[in-house]
């Protein structure tokens, strides 16, 4: 659980309970049977947003393709009660069971996919079982009527009877969707969110995370379908794996808010009464209302509230108090493993095109325990993607890294961060509603750390960058200087042998180019080792032990950096002559 995640829980389950208690002595009162309908179909669609949510809320693929996984669960319920007289309490397990395995199998390919593509990816998995389903003579799976046992088989005569088993399912949602985003997992799925470079430059393996949040999702969406097949009692291809099973889980979940648990949860107590209002109402008239419901409220999401009826409302309405920060402790010392006689970081003749540019040519170097190198040079000279290659963001065409000895070239970025490499970005992500706190433990858990020993690292990084007193408040109010230091913090909580920093004084004021050089000198005096990227010249020069100058690719410079800085080659392929005789007379 995420430090100071428990009050938050509490708070959360109790809201819902209350909720939910109106919601039962309500339904308690409906005797119209067509609103009692309405009345279990806000939990199930509920529960359908919540799964989508859990997916594509907290990771941020889009899926338009869920309707593949509650239309698993309603058939296996179908098939399940009419041929092997199986009770839907053990159908809507088992095709939960049937959906989370689905997700792998759905997940193996399409993660290799980003964006849209990924969005469009998935709209093809239901469409291809419609099509097998109508095939297979699935046309009007009927379940068979056993009213004698209604409580074995789902079959109540009591409307009501649904609408209980429904909050059930909706409690049991809930409660994952809460545990996850109060959890480590839920954290690292944001992280995805944000940044998927980043999160996974801290050590996240994204492919894994991903695969357990749509198994996951893909486990509850197909419980939604199960007990949605119960209610209708006939399952047709297109009821369940159609365009608008998908859209409406979707829907529910963006028109409410997502990467929130309450977002569904308006989503749906707002358009499922309205569109099936709308559809008893004006359904012989207007026939598909509901997708017109459904589309209006996507345009008025976009113009009106983009991330959601939630967050727009708390935004306005609830200021979240700040809780007091964490009490201020000395951290502990780093934790560099003593290095080996050689250079902690080498790198051999390493090169990278793209097409026919040539990026990165045979550049070789080396970089000593407890030194901190500046990488310079003109704009596009290649220093972004040598330390990508360096890292293992980008694959090299020739050469070869080591840490220390170890060979790092051709091991994934997750993998070789988790080896000891810390990196930052040019362009800063952070998550803007959660504490600094939480941004921080995202370097902590992708180092595989846990619990309390994640946050202390998380702690002790905030202290070391200046930021201890602000890691209850939300990123969101940081200065530019701020979260370049609450990045630097992440990559620190990591627990990282070596810093690859990448223009970390980019857009600061001479000031805070100080403050932020105050901090790297205390790193480097704790025995940390620095490569850092790095126009600011002025600062270069107080801050880096040596030079290692790259213009169009190749390295075209290296030494103390009095030296490289007189170097002709140098001052004409990137400083200039103003620049030397402003350096020199100052
Ligand atoms: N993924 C990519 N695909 C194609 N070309 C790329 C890619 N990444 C970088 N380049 C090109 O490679 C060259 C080196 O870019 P790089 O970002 O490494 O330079 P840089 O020295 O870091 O520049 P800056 O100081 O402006 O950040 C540039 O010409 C850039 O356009």
């Amino acid at each position: 659980m995420r430090p100071g995640a428990l009050p938050r829980l509490r708070r959360d389950a109790f809201v819902f309970a209350a909720l939910l208690a109106a919601y039962l002595l309500l339904s308690g009162f409906v005797t119209n049977s067509y609103y009692q309908l309405m009345l279990t179909l806000v939990p199930i669609w509920a529960v359908m947003g919540l799964s989508w949510n859990l997916f594509s809320g907290y990771v941020g693929l889009i899926s338009f393709g869920h309707a593949v996984f509650f239309g698993i669960g309603a058939f296996t319920v179908a098939h399940g009660m009419g041929g092997w007289g199986l009770t839907p309490w053990l159908g809507i397990p088992l095709g939960a069971l049937l959906g989370a395995i689905a997700a792998v199998f759905i997940g193996l390919p399409t993660f290799r996919l980003r964006g849209h593509y990924f969005a469009l990816s998935m709209l093809a998995f239901p469409l291809v079982l419609l099509y097998v389903a109508q095939f297979l003579g699935w046309q009007e799976v009927s379940l068979p009527m056993k009213r004698e046992e209604p409580l074995l088989w789902l079959q109540f005569t009591d409307p009501r009877g649904f609408t209980w088993v429904a909050v059930g399912l909706l409690v049991l949602a809930f409660g994952i969707s809460l545990a996850v985003e109060n959890s480590r997992f839920g954290l690292t799925l944001m992280a995805i969110r944000q940044n998927e470079l980043a999160a996974e430059a801290s050590g996240v393996n994204l492919r894994q995370w991903k695969m357990l949040a749509l198994v996951l999702s893909g486990g509850i969406a197909a419980a939604a379908g199960g007990l949605y097949a119960c209610i209708l009692l006939v399952v047709t291809p297109e009821a369940v794996f159609g365009m608008l099973t998908s859209a409406q889980a979707l829907t529910v979940a963006l028109f409410g808010g997502v990467g929130t648990v309450w977002g569904p949860l308006v989503g749906a107590a707002v358009l499922i009464p309205l569109a099936e209002t709308l559809h008893a109402e004006l359904g012989n008239i207007i026939p598909g209302i509901q997708g017109v419901v459904y589309g209006v409220a996507i345009i008025g999401v976009m113009l009106l509230a983009p991330e959601g009826v939630f967050w727009t409302l708390r935004d306005r309405f609830a200021r979240p108090a700040v809780p007091p920060p964490p009490p201020l402790r000395a951290p502990a010392p780093l934790r560099i493993p003593p290095p080996g006689k050689g250079p902690l970081l080498r790198v051999e003749g390493i090169g990278k095109s793209f097409g026919g540019l040539r990026a990165v040519d045979d550049v070789s170097f080396e970089v000593m325990p407890g030194e901190i190198l500046g990488i310079i040079g003109p704009n596009g000279a290649g220093k972004t993607t040598l330390f990508n290659l360096v890292n293992g963001v980008l694959p090299a065409d020739a050469g070869t890294a080591w840490l220390d000895g170890e060979r790092i070239t051709g091991r994934k970025l997750h993998a070789i961060c988790r080896m000891g490499v810390g990196r930052t970005f040019q362009v800063v992500r952070s998550f803007p509603r959660l504490p600094l706190l939480d941004n921080v433990l995202i370097g902590a858990y992708g180092a595989g750390l846990t619990g309390t020993a994640a946050t202390a690292a998380a702690e002790d990084a905030l202290f070391r960058v200046g930021l201890s007193a602000q890691a209850a408040r939300p990123a969101g109010q940081l200065t530019n200087k701020g979260l370049r230091l609450m990045e630097l913090a992440r990559a620190l909580a990591g627990q990282p042998r070596i810093l690859l920093l990448d223009e970390t004084l980019a857009g600061l004021g001479r000031e805070e180019c100080e403050e932020v050089l105050a901090v790297l000198h205390r790193l480097r005096d704790e025995g940390m080792t620095i490569v850092i990227i790095e126009h600011t010249m002025h600062a270069m020069l107080k801050l880096a032990d040596r030079f290692v100058v790259i213009d169009r690719g190749r390295k075209l410079a290296e030494g103390a950096p009095r030296q490289v800085v007189e170097d002709a080659a140098v001052i004409e392929a990137y400083l200039g002559r103003k620049w030397l005789a402003k350096t020199c007379s100052t």
